[in-house]
């Protein structure tokens, strides 16, 4: 199954270069490392959290940002004074609180957004939804006041439901591109080549493998019958489907009450944001997983792998050639994926 939606996204222009930052000499921000123009820029929101502080450290160590931007609504100066010594290329500026928000998104490329209470052990990342649902709300609201035309990456949980959120938000405001907004499930991805190259003996850096569905549980779906030189017996199917599955429960556990993964998702989150201004930049054949609004399920959104170009998402290639194992996957996880889907719709049409 294939869908492009490069049809839908053609319409949208892609901003102009931002101009040069206008952080320097605005007290309510502070700016740690002057820079000349700004030819990109990229915010993270949730800057100063037990994710934020790992990825915009990548972030800035990548050398791909000229304006790096941190949100946060604690402890931002420290975070950004603290990176914006790293000499790296690039300036970072630092904003905090509801009346420094839309500085720290006016006129970006990508905003990144791990903003949210994190799982404790014992907890769904669904039992997340009645805190982080309207943080996500609150942020897509002034995301589509401040940048608009932004690709936006989010990593706050449930992801399932976030993203339905997001994307209300953004089509009540009028400026909703399906392209640009995607549901970060690198994790998964990089949890899944971790364990097969594992199990298989193979070299990390050369492993690929489609991680498709949602990131909850059941509906992360690893595609292992499609690995490229890979050959798992039944039982390694069952056992290593289930640990991708549950990666992230096995951090919790491992974490005892501390929170979940936040150092493979700077990782992994520094990983995707840098791949996605890759295609923005004009680079061909960027691909990657993410969880986009798409139809090649009943589910209104599905990761699968995506082309990423000049304007986000460009083509959706979903999946084919499933094992027997994984139809029934999905077979089985489409209904949650709606339910969820909904859930974060209604949340929305709710809260009007
Ligand atoms: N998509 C994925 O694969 C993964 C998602 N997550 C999710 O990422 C989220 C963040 O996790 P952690 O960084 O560990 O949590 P954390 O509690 O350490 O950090 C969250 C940060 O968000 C900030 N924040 C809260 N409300 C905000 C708002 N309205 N605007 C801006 N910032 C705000 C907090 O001040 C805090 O600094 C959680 O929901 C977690 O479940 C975690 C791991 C993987
Ligand atoms: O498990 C969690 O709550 C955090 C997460 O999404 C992951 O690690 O995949």
């Amino acid at each position: 199954m294939s869908s492009s939606i490069a049809s839908r996204v053609s319409s949208i222009t892609r901003m102009a270069a931002p101009t040069a930052s206008k952080a320097v000499g605005i007290s309510a921000s502070r700016t740690f490392t002057s820079s000349t123009t700004a030819q990109n820029k990229v915010a993270v929101v949730g800057a100063a959290g037990g994710i934020g502080q790992p990825m915009s450290l990548l972030l800035k160590l990548s050398g791909k940002i000229e304006h790096l931007s941190l949100f946060d609504i604690v402890n931002t100066p420290g975070v950004a004074a603290d990176i914006g010594h790293c000499n790296t290329h690039g300036k970072v500026t630092s904003h905090t609180g509801p009346e420094e928000m839309s500085t720290a998104l006016d006129g970006c490329d990508i905003v990144v957004i791990p903003a949210g209470v994190p799982r404790k052990p014992g907890m769904s990342r669904d039992d997340l939804f009645n805190t982080n649902a309207s943080i996500v709300k609150g942020i897509a609201e002034q995301c589509a006041k401040s940048c608009p035309k932004a690709c936006f990456l989010i990593i706050s949980n449930p992801v399932n439901s976030t993203v339905p959120i997001f994307a209300d938000v953004l089509k009540s405001a009028g400026v909703f591109h399906p392209g640009k907004l995607m549901g970060v499930t690198t994790l998964d991805v990089c949890r899944a080549k971790t364990f097969v190259a594992e199990n298989q003996g193979m070299d990390v850096d050369k492993v690929e493998v489609d991680v498709i569905g949602g990131h909850a549980g059941t509906t992360i779906m690893p595609l292992l019958s499609q690995i490229p030189g890979a050959k798992f017996s039944d039982e390694d199917i069952k056992a290593l489907t289930h640990r991708i599955q549950f990666g992230g429960d096995e951090v919790v556990k491992a974490k005892d009450g501390a929170g979940s993964a936040t150092l493979s998702m700077a990782h992994a989150g520094a990983y995707f944001a840098g791949r996605v201004l890759d295609g923005l930049d004009g680079q061909a054949d960027i691909k990657e997983c993410t969880f986009v609004e798409c139809d090649i399920t009943d589910a209104p959104f599905f990761a699968s792998p995506c082309t990423l170009g000049k304007e986000g998402v460009s083509e959706i290639h979903g999946f084919k050639n499933l094992s027997s194992f994984e139809q029934a996957l999905v077979d089985d996880n489409v209904d949650s994926l709606k339910k969820m889907a909904k859930k974060g719709s209604d949340f929305v049409k709710n809260s009007q």
